[in-house]
């Protein structure tokens, strides 16, 4: 089965390839750039993100929104933060968490359009930012936050974790699990009628 996934983000490619594989599902990027909104939930944004790649014609397509949201500040940056992060880096998040509550969590779903139906699958990782922050500190392709956020019930970073380690903290693995389950019933379903 092929399944289309429009991302400019090669960290989220990796994680759908690997997580789908295991369900046959092979992954095709589409790197193509859909507007966001700035306010309101992760869901809305994923959604307005799946109109658009319908309305450019495409279906068996799967969109993706994510975000992190510290305890310290009332939703944010949530779906702001690739935009928050890119202009302030690693040095702005130091200063904006220096001497506040360092609990944090990512928010992520994931919505996909099979012939004409949709699904959406959210899930959350709860955890702390990494205190100190170093000065020098590498992002990961597409996932900044990886480097800084420690998983609760954990010691180390995400980034200090192998792939599989990751997988077990990631909201992302657990949404992409859901859809496949998903896709997977669509496909018998299809089947059945088509046999009757
Ligand atoms: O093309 P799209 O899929 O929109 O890719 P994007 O990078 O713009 O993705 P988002 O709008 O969902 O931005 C969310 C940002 O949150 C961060 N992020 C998302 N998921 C993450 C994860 O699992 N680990 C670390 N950082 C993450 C990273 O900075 C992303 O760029």
């Amino acid at each position: 089965m092929k399944l289309q996934f429009a991302t400019q983000n090669e960290g989220k490619l990796a994680e759908a390839k690997r997580v789908l594989s295991r369900f046959g599902i092979d992954v095709i990027g589409l790197p193509v750039d859909l507007w966001e909104p700035s306010s309101g939930e992760i869901q809305t944004v994923t959604m307005e993100k799946l109109r658009q790649i319908r309305r450019m014609g495409y279906d068996r397509v799967m969109v993706d929104d994510a975000g992190i949201f510290f305890a310290a500040y009332d939703h944010f940056p949530g779906v702001l933060t690739k935009r928050v992060f890119d202009r302030i880096g690693y040095r702005g998040v130091r200063k904006l968490l220096e001497g506040e509550d360092r609990t944090a969590w990512f928010e992520g779903c994931i919505a996909v359009s099979w012939d004409g139906r949709t699904g959406l699958f959210s899930a959350r990782t709860s955890g702390r930012i990494l205190d100190p922050i170093p000065d020098d500190i590498r992002p990961e392709a597409g996932l900044p936050f990886n480097p800084i956020f420690i998983p609760d019930g954990e010691t180390r970073v995400l980034a200090a974790m192998t792939p599989e380690e990751q997988m077990k903290h990631s909201y992302r693995s657990r949404a992409l699990e859901q859809m496949a389950e998903w896709l997977l019933n669509q496909q018998r379903e299809g089947f059945h009628l088509f046999s009757r």
